[in-house]
């Protein structure tokens, strides 16, 4: 400092100095302190970040989604000072409950809403769905979590590129062991969560993935089909689930197909989805109609399902029909088979009653689904036209090199005969089930279905969790030991050559042999997830639970669909009833697999209130209302939105279906006569703007050719005028050169005019000078003779 002062004291001189001194003192001070400061804090992250460990889980693979149900779980979490709220989603199936705490419970009633991100409703005393509000931690703030004796830092925040959202866990730690044994924890919490729950994806229009939703998982026993249809279907899945290794020995692609086809409201999507629960499948939807879909995009989508799930395509016949209203595509491509026509109708009669999932899938084709969360990935509106499927690019998706393995195909269709043979071939669907209009056994088993009966098993909130935890563990348990290649897996079906639809269409209708067992099942559950349109109706059930597979089946099923291979020989029956119970994987207790949030929603309590009918009761009721209803004549669907009129009154639903399908054949008769007469007034209003157009043509064509006579004729006067113009210049050229000759001799003469002038006056002026030369010459002469 002396040294400094001593400096500066020269320059400055006087005490005057002493005061910038002082400040010079200050600012030298502040920067030592300042770079003690940035010296300290760089070697601190020098230092923490040697000893930290930090994970970095991006929004856009599935980590994140653990370890945000997990977090969402910590009180350290939910104690956030800052946050943020949302009606989005963390856990499988958009569960939101684990956000809450006991002051959130006044935000259930902040909003009412049409639509929920989470897809979770809960209607309040008027109906109306409600909105869930989550709290979540604000971006950019750090919370210290104490895990398994180690403190975690966690941190939201968002990737600079992308924008997208990135979980951020440091720990203090040797290896990254606590991180693994943190993942996999949430990672087995999360599963346990989705246990009774399946997740769906849609295909997006940039070849990838997207998860839309997650669904309750629908029991089989809630799908009415020929008995033994869904056991067939259920155990052929499992087989082939299995049979990796059997298949991989014999050089055979390993994919199985399923083909089910049939009018609509039939329960195809439905059968579907009940499978893939029992399963443990998740369901990747793609929609061939979409206008995005083209060869590549659906290779690639192909390529990236993963080995385990179900793939759905919806609606096979529409790949290359670009059509988006099925009645228009019907009329279009009506074979001449009524029966379309009717269905569709029967269909729409009482689609609004219904609320049938025919969108249980489709409803998400827009793929604009504002309950997407990865809606980064695609346009969701605005999607130019460049449908650019073919069917060879089709084939090729399905069972193309780059296609994927282990997944479990299912097509659905109305129209059969319009598929392409080489579509439906063994190897790319290996298995046709036929779906047909409601039998008056399938009326029977729904009527069931629908109403509680006095022996049936308490409602299912009240069975235990050990009982609800094993409805699906069993597939669980397979599914796993096929993943270490531990069974043997029995004989895949043989197929035999295409013997054509119209083959095998015959042959898919009779009936058989099969055994009961929807009546002996030993895991009987209730029917309480119908849809999510459903979901209120499907709850009052609970009350009642299981009516349907405790109750006798009804006693003389008629033919009905069954199951078959390719070649339309039957697939073989389950040699065993179905297992019922089998042990978790997985310690559901400590994952939260038990978590009643993901139990359906509560009954209603007004349906609570119906007296259920004894046994001897619902039989009668049921056979009452199963004669009232014609054969084969309306959809189950359409039943199905009758019975749901008449929820709470079964009395009414039996006594009543008599007038009903009188009412529903008038209005079917109505609406085919309006459909007629819509199709005549289209085909006149087509006629006349066919003739029109030919008109417009014909004239088109008219002035055309006199267009041409025109242009033809002023290309001539252009000539004409041409040459007139080039005739009138030679004229003028031959004027001006006639002129130019007679000026060159005007000239000429002129030039030898004053040439002879010139020369005379020369003439005349050499004689003067002569003159005047004489003359002088005479003067001097007389001048000297003077003198
Ligand atoms: N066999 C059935 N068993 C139980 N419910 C059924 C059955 N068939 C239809 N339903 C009910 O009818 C509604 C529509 O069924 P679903 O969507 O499965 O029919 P679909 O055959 O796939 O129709 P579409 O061909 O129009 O897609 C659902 O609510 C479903 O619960």
């Amino acid at each position: 400092m002396d040294a400094l002062k001593s400096l500066v004291q020269p320059l400055i001189g006087g005490s005057a100095g002493s005061s910038v001194v002082d400040g010079m003192k200050l600012v030298v001070l502040g920067g030592t302190v300042e770079t003690a400061r940035r010296v300290s804090s760089s070697a601190w992250s020098h230092f923490v970040n040697s000893f930290f460990l930090t994970a970095h889980f991006s929004e856009e693979d599935f980590p994140y989604d653990w370890l945000m149900l997990w977090l969402s779980r910590r009180p350290e979490w939910q104690r956030s000072r800052e946050f943020e709220t949302t009606t989005r989603s963390a856990g499988p199936g958009g569960n939101t409950s684990s956000y809450y705490s006991a002051e959130d419970a006044d935000w259930d009633h902040w909003e009412h809403a049409e639509t929920s991100a989470s897809g979770i409703f809960d209607p309040d005393s008027e109906g109306r769905p409600k909105t869930r509000v989550v709290f979540q931690p604000t971006y950019d703030t750090t919370h210290t979590i104490f895990y398994r004796g180690h403190w975690l830092r966690v941190r939201r925040g968002r990737k600079q590129d992308t924008g997208s959202e990135m979980l951020s866990i440091s720990v203090v730690a040797r290896s990254n062991a606590i991180l693994k044994q943190l993942v996999l924890q949430a990672k087995r919490e999360y599963e346990a969560e989705a246990v009774h729950r399946i997740q769906i994806y849609f295909a997006d229009a940039h070849g990838s993935w997207r998860w839309t939703d997650s669904r309750h998982k629908r029991p089989l026993n809630s799908i009415v089909l020929n008995p033994g249809v869904k056991e067939m279907l259920l155990d052929d899945a499992r087989d082939f689930l299995k049979s990796e290794k059997w298949y991989a020995d014999r050089g055979i692609p390993f994919r199985r197909g399923y083909l089910l086809h049939g009018v609509p409201g039939s329960g195809k999507s439905s059968l579907i989805h009940a499978l893939a629960g029992q399963l443990q499948l998740d369901i990747y939807v793609v929609s061939l109609s979409a206008s995005w879909i083209s060869d590549n995009t659906l290779t690639s989508l192909m390529g990236r399902v993963p080995a385990r799930c179900v793939l759905l395509l919806e609606d096979l016949d529409a790949a290359f029909v670009r059509s988006t209203n099925r009645e228009d595509d019907s009329s279009e491509h009506d074979n001449g088979n009524g029966n379309n026509g009717n269905n569709d109708n029967n269909q729409g009669g009482s689609g609004g009653m219904s609320g049938g999932d025919s969108g249980l899938f489709g409803a998400f084709g827009g793929l604009s689904g504002s309950s997407s969360r990865r809606r980064r990935y695609g346009r969701s509106d605005g999607l130019s036209d460049m449908n650019t499927l073919s069917l060879s690019g089709l084939l090729n998706a399905l069972d193309g090199v780059a296609a994927s393995e282990g997944r479990l195909l299912f097509a659905t269709t109305n129209h059969l005969e319009r598929l392409d043979p080489a579509l439906s071939r063994p190897g790319r669907m290996d298995v046709w089930v036929e779906f047909k209009n409601a039998s008056k056994w399938q009326a029977e088993a729904l009527f069931r279905n629908f109403f509680p009966c006095e022996e049936d098993e308490p409602p299912l909130d009240n069975i235990s969790e050990s009982e609800l935890s094993s409805l699906d563990i069993d597939s669980n348990v397979e599914y796993q030991r096929y993943g270490n290649g531990g069974s043997t897996p029995s004989r895949p079906r043989v197929y035999v050559p295409n013997e054509g639809h119209a083959a095998h269409s015959r042959n898919t209708s009779s009936a058989s042999n099969y055994p009961d067992h929807n009546g002996g099942s030993p895991s009987s559950i209730s029917l309480w997830s119908l849809s999510s349109g459903l979901a209120s109706s499907a709850s009052s059930l609970l009350s009642g639970v299981s009516s349907a597979m405790n109750s006798p089946v009804p006693s003389s099923p008629s033919p009905l669909p069954i199951p078959r291979t390719h070649s339309g020989s039957p697939l073989a029956a389950p040699s065993q009833p179905l297992p019922s119970d089998s042990k978790d994987l997985v310690d559901k207790d400590q994952f939260g697999a038990t978590n009643t949030a993901y139990l359906p929603p509560p009954p209603d309590p007004s349906l609570t209130k119906i007296k259920p009918l004894d046994k001897k009761q619902l039989a009668e009721l049921a056979k009452r209302f199963a004669d009232g209803v014609p054969e084969e004549e309306f959809s189950v669907a359409a039943l199905q939105g009758y019975l749901l009129k008449h929820k709470a009154n079964p009395e009414n639903a039996a006594n009543g279906v008599e007038a009903w399908v009188i009412g529903e054949r008038e209005m079917r008769e109505r609406l085919k006569k309006e459909k007629e007469a819509r199709e005549v007034r289209e085909k006149a209003l087509r006629e006349k703007r066919r003739k029109e157009a030919q008109e417009k043509e014909k004239a088109k064509k008219a002035q055309d050719k006199k267009d041409q006579e025109l242009e033809r004729v002023k290309a001539l006067l252009a000539e004409k005028e041409k040459e007139e113009e080039l005739e009138k210049m030679r004229q003028q050229l031959k004027e001006k050169e006639e002129k130019l000759k007679e000026a060159q001799e005007k000239k000429s003469e002129e030039d030898s005019k004053s040439d002879s002038e010139s020369k005379s006056d020369k003439e005349s002026e050499d004689s003067d000078e002569k003159s005047d030369s004489e003359k002088e010459t005479s003067s001097e002469s007389s001048s000297s003779s003077s003198d």
